[in-house]
């Protein structure tokens, strides 16, 4: 998984991430209005939409980036019909040969981490028979009920060739409430930074990142500095730019010397772009695909600013 987003990212020469997070107020009124004739004002009718609106984002997008990011508490919210949506999601996204980041910030003890494990990166069997489930490529977790809750999913990454992104600094306002805490000369964030970079050291790829990567925040980048030292094999997916108000001028600490090491997300910022005055005057509402294709052309321009 890592060596084919590496490689991705360098046959497009962009490190960007596109966050598939729809809310009913990014989404159209057209496409509203036939999924309400449809369905009426139900959660089907809004997972329908969801659908849709990201669909035509993945088609816009899809020659641009590696990678998108679904965020499943979007869909969750709906229920059995906005789960299907994100199933749906992830199978259109991959046909188009995106790379799958599924956001699910999963956490639980081992036992119950193996159930996750099984559904969204490897398989569930019923009697004799597998499925795949959910299918995303790499999913994130949250680390903190320790090694046991992560074994699960290490040895699902080994078997079935998928990755992990570990929540390591996130880039909310309050995450040094926790993650900054000292513990005997260290912070905290540091010390599950070692571990992330101790669990990926089995599955380093043939570019030299390991599967098993970190959460850093965008909007921290003095921490990420201190992280990208001591975490050199581990690859960030870093959230937090455009809508929670990080630049690229932010973002040079989060990459090694080759150029390398970090992903970029940026969510709202693209799927909302339509809504922006500075790409509202050139694309009505029923042209937000382009908006958003619009949005991903300056996030890598702005990006290269980095190297
Ligand atoms: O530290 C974190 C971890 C995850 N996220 C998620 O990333 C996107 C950010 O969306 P924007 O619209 O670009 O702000 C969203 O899905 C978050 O849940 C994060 O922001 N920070």
């Amino acid at each position: 998984m890592i060596d084919s987003l590496i490689d991705k990212i360098e046959a497009l020469q962009n490190p960007t991430v596109v966050g598939l997070d729809p809310r009913l107020s990014f989404v159209p009124e057209h496409i509203k209005k036939e999924a309400y004739e449809a369905y009426g004002k139900t959660p089907k009718a809004a997972s329908g939409a969801f659908l849709r609106f990201n669909q035509e984002i993945i088609d816009a997008v899809h020659d641009l980036v590696p990678a998108v990011k679904p965020q499943i508490a979007m869909y969750e919210q709906y229920g059995a019909e906005g789960i299907q949506a994100y199933i749906d999601t992830i199978q259109y996204a991959k046909k188009k040969g995106l790379i799958i980041i599924g956001d699910i910030k999963r956490s639980d003890i081992a036992s119950t981490a193996e159930a996750y494990a099984d559904g969204h990166i490897g398989e569930v069997k019923i009697e004799e028979k597998s499925y795949t489930i959910y299918q995303e490529d790499t999913i994130t977790l949250n680390p903190y009920l320790g090694s046991d809750s992560i074994e699960p999913y290490l040895g699902h990454c080994k078997n079935y060739s998928k990755g992990l992104f570990i929540l390591v600094k996130t880039s909310n306002p309050n995450s040094g409430e926790i993650q900054d805490l000292e513990i005997e000369g260290k912070k905290l964030y540091e010390r599950i930074g070692k571990m992330v970079d101790t669990w990926g050291k089995d599955l380093v790829g043939e570019r030299g990142y390991s599967a098993i990567g970190a959460v850093v925040g965008a909007t921290h980048p003095q921490q990420a500095a201190e992280l990208r030292r001591i975490m050199p094999k581990t690859y960030f997916l870093v959230p937090g730019y455009g809508a929670q108000g990080a630049t690229a001028k932010d973002l040079k600490n989060y990459f090694n010397k080759d150029g390398l090491g970090a992903i970029i997300n940026s969510s709202r910022g693209i799927i909302a772009a339509h809504q922006k005055d500075l790409y509202k005057n050139q694309y009505k509402e029923k042209e937000f695909a382009l908006a958003a294709r619009a949005a991903v052309l300056d996030m890598k321009e702005d990006l290269q600013q980095i190297f």
